[in-house]
């Protein structure tokens, strides 16, 4: 084994050059594919694919050449012990192909797939679908798009994922790993991850299910005990959402006071015309009264920023795109003109700022300290955003008041998305845990998963599932293989970072009304975290934000304090159960 550092370094700085150029080749193929879904795009992004693994595979196994047990640099170290997990390279070449070539094939099938009407009207999922989910009110529409997107994007995946299973397990073996479950675990660093969730969510699972009890309690009000049972799970399609993990879009059938100040900005939005740029000039413009960096005009080039009218195919599930080559920084999002999506634009322009606070880190640091990091910046900034005072002051709503009656109304908006999707952020990847260490047989992939919806959530299917189906396929992130545990630690630690961003910015006051717009101190604490990319383990940047290195619920219920009180009142008023306990019963079933 080679213990020569200095070696090393020279190795490294050799790989950190050739890095740039090969990820920047991958990248570029693959935004064209993304952004124009044609089999000649997708050939080139799976030739630059290979050249990319021929590159770590070259370069990780070299790095397994070194013995760094003596070595003093701790990034030299850090980078090697990277390096040493080459991934999918591991796999012979034939195994790397298929592996490749189903991975492009699963994302493709759900990003074109599409729901069509009787009359021969064929409904994408965006804007369509999501449209329906968010605003019918009519149970049998509702019902429409949920099972018909399930029959187009979700059943057609399940061979498909059985066999990436098969494949991604035997890389994540192949490094050393026990699955690739393991494998995806082992990033954040931390032996006592799994148990470390399963005590935040018991901590949180109070705050869940006075949160559903209360929704349950207005959905049976709206759809009758047809439909729902006050002591059973509540049919999955009428959250107003496509798979229930935010409920906002059902607001309008839960505020607590009707006659209190709306919250909602998207009438104003539509009202003054805001389009899509507006929306990032106007999340750039936060970044930028924090001191951070503006976007370059080269991400105001070269971004897709809405769903292309020319008729091309694209995935329009949002992403942040890094080019490895510390100027061009891209988003893709089919962007629609709503409070909610103003929200994904902010979490999207909070990985472009991830990636121009470390683009001078070596590249194999230009990550974030853990993955639920990358996911929590923007979203800690559009806490700010969302507030009442700051929507006033942006023109997004006519009137601000501060009394009880509008703060419960405020918190009840928030808690719809963040504490509602506190069980769906947990069991995403209970469920592909369980599948890559074989707990879970594909025999068993649907049963499971709606074991695991009724568990966490207390949701049940409005139609009867059979493992015809494959209705976790119908979730971007499972055929896109990309991990989902990263939501969940970001919607726990995003309040760590408002409570301790807004001590910087010296706001008093509770921290739900909160807003750190133009705090200098606030965006140097923030920027400082996220210049180290993932060059520190990642309690070491947690105590730089929180003075403590651990997760903790603490600031999130403290955020939502008023209304768990709220809640506790007026769901006892109700005499409403917590839970489920009748956990069998169905819905009834019209035809
Ligand atoms: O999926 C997203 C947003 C997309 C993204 O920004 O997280 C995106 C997902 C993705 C897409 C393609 C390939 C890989 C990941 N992630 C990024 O663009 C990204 C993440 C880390 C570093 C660089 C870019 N949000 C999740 C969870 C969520 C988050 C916030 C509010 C609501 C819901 C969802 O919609 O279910
Ligand atoms: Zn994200």
């Amino acid at each position: 084994k080679n213990t020569d550092e200095l070696d090393a370094k020279a190795f490294l700085a050799q790989y950190n050059s050739t890095a740039e150029v090969v990820f920047n080749a991958y990248t570029e193929a693959s935004w064209a594919y993304n952004t124009d879904i044609t089999e000649a795009n997708k050939e080139t992004m799976l030739q630059k694919n290979l050249e990319m693994s021929a590159h770590t595979l070259e370069y990780g196994l070299k790095a397994r050449q070194y013995d760094t047990t003596d070595f003093q640099d701790a990034s030299t170290k850090r980078i090697i012990k990277k390096l040493s997990d080459i991934e999918r390279a591991a796999l012979p070449s034939d195994q790397l192909k298929e592996y490749n070539q189903l991975l492009s094939t699963m994302e493709t099938k759900y990003s074109v797939a599409e729901v069509c009407r009787e009359n021969g009207t064929c409904h994408p999922l965006d804007p369509d679908l999501q449209k329906i989910m968010a605003e019918s009110r009519d149970y049998d529409e509702l019902l429409f798009a949920w099972k018909g997107w399930r029959d187009s994007a979700g059943k057609i995946l399940r061979q498909d994922y059985k066999r990436y299973v098969e494949l991604a397990n035997k890389a994540a073996t192949l490094n050393g790993h026990t699955d690739n479950g393991a494998f995806w675990r082992s990033l954040y660093e931390t032996p006592t991850f799994e148990q470390d969730l399963e005590a935040l969510w018991k901590e949180l699972e109070p705050l869940y299910l006075n949160v559903h009890a209360y929704v349950r309690r207005a959905l049976y009000k709206k759809y009758g005990e047809k439909h729902i049972n006050l002591k059973g799970p509540i049919p999955a399609h009428l959250l107003g959402n496509m798979w229930a993990q935010t409920w906002s879009g059902i607001m309008d059938l839960v505020m607590p006071y009707p006659h209190a100040t709306q919250v909602d900005a998207t009438p104003a939005m539509v009202a003054q015309g805001w389009n899509p740029i507006r929306m990032f000039q106007e999340s750039d413009n936060f970044f930028t009264s924090l001191g951070l960096t503006p976007m370059p005009q080269e991400f105001w080039n070269k971004s897709m920023l809405e769903k292309p009218s020319d008729g091309r195919k694209v995935v329009c599930h949002a992403s942040a795109w890094d080019f490895y080559n510390r100027k061009d920084f891209r988003i893709k999002q089919c962007t629609v003109v709503t409070m909610d999506d103003l929200i994904t634009v902010h979490h999207e322009m909070g990985h472009v700022q991830y990636f121009l606070q470390y683009k001078d880190q070596p590249v194999s640091f230009r990550d974030g300290a853990n993955p639920g990091f990358h996911e929590a910046i923007g979203d800690v900034l559009a806490l700010s955003v969302s507030t009442p005072k700051h929507l006033h002051s942006i023109g997004l709503l006519d009137k601000v008041e501060s009394n009880h009656e509008s703060d419960i109304n405020f918190l009840m908006s928030m808690a719809l998305d963040k504490i509602a999707f506190l069980p769906f952020g947990y069991l995403m990847d209970q469920w592909r845990w369980k599948v890559f260490d074989g707990r879970i047989p594909s025999s068993e992939y649907n049963k499971e998963w709606w074991n695991l919806r009724l568990k966490y959530q207390g949701l049940c299917p409005p139609v009867t599932r059979t493992e015809d189906d494959f209705d976790p396929g119908a979730k971007f992130h499972i055929p896109a293989n990309v991990p989902y545990v990263r939501y969940f630690v970001s919607f726990v630690i995003q309040f760590q970072f408002h409570k301790a961003l807004c001590q910087a910015a010296n706001q008093v006051g509770p921290l739900h009304t909160c807003d750190i717009y133009k705090s200098k101190e606030a965006g140097k604490l923030l920027g400082d975290v996220m210049k180290l990319g993932f060059s520190k383990p990642w309690p070491e940047a947690m105590t730089m934000i929180t003075g403590q290195p651990k997760m903790s619920a603490q600031p999130l219920m403290e955020y939502f304090k008023l209304l768990i009180d709220w809640l506790e009142e007026e769901n006892n008023k109700n005499n409403d159960i917590r839970g489920w306990p009748e956990y069998d019963w169905k819905p009834h079933m019209s035809n």
